[in-house]
């Protein structure tokens, strides 16, 4: 009987992620050797740690490759589909607060609004003879909010892997969507968030995949893991 978590293997959320599981009375040890992604857990029979990327813990779940994942909900929401059917948020963790948003540059005085935004994308191409670029990892976030939420259709996604607010000053896009908790890297970079709601408030989650194949003790052994959760929530 075993079931299978990942926790991020780096980063902000990694040590949060381990004081969480304590906090549940599960010990989580990074193996001696500080390349190895095993873990040696104590607390609780049958839990097997593995340390893994924030963005590949979103995937395993959707692939029920793992139980449990500790990840960010963007990423969930950006990597699934239809997450409902895959995954269900067993708990929202606390940490790791980041908010999806659309910024552009501060130098657009007449641009406050995704009204606004629609209008200028509207325009762009008559004006530029080109579409807007977004500069984005989010697809699927930035696709589903400009398109379907606010019914905006002429813009290009460019797709950023990393330092994606230095696009616009870079010249490869136009405005960004990125996630942000402080401000500062946006600040530093001369862009300003639009006024409306963001696309999405995200926070770290203990995630449980609904594709993943169990034998009965093993759903047996998951549910209580969950159990466990809910009593230090509690607590
Ligand atoms: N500035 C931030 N403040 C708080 N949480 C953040 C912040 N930036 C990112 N996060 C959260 O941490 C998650 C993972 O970020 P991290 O930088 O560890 O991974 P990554 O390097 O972007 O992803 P990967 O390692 O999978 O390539 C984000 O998706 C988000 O949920
Ligand atoms: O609003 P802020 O507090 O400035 O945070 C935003 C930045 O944090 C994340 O990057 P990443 O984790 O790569 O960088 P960081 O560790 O420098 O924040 C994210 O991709 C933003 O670039």
């Amino acid at each position: 009987m075993t079931i299978t978590l990942a926790i991020p293997s780096k980063g902000r959320l990694k040590d949060k992620a381990i004081e969480t599981l304590a906090e549940a009375g599960i010990r989580v040890e990074p193996a001696a050797d500080a390349r190895s992604y095993r873990t040696t857990v104590s607390g609780f029979d049958g839990l097997d740690v593995l340390l893994l990327s924030a963005s590949e813990i979103a995937r395993q779940l959707r692939d029920g490759a793992i139980d449990f994942g500790v990840t960010g909900e963007d990423l969930i929401r950006e990597s699934i589909p239809e997450p409902e059917t895959a995954v269900a948020i067993v708990a929202r963790l606390g940490f790791g607060h980041a908010d999806v948003i659309v910024a552009v540059p501060e130098a657009w005085v007449d641009v406050e609004t995704m009204d606004d935004l629609g209008d200028v994308a509207g325009a762009f191409r008559a004006k530029h003879g080109r579409r807007l670029r977004i500069a984005t990892k989010y697809w699927r976030l930035t696709q589903s909010h400009f398109t379907r939420n606010h019914g905006i259709q002429s813009y290009r996604i460019v797709e950023s892997l990393g330092a994606t607010e230095g696009a616009p000053a870079a010249g490869s896009a136009d405005v960004i969507v990125d996630i942000t908790s402080t401000g500062a890297t946006l600040k530093a970079n001369h862009l300003k968030v639009l006024s409306d709601a963001p696309i999405l408030r995200s926070e770290a989650c203990l995630v449980r995949s609904k594709t993943r194949r169990r034998c009965e003790e093993d759903g047996d052994l998951a549910d209580r893991f969950e159990t466990r959760f809910a009593e230090r929530t509690k607590a």
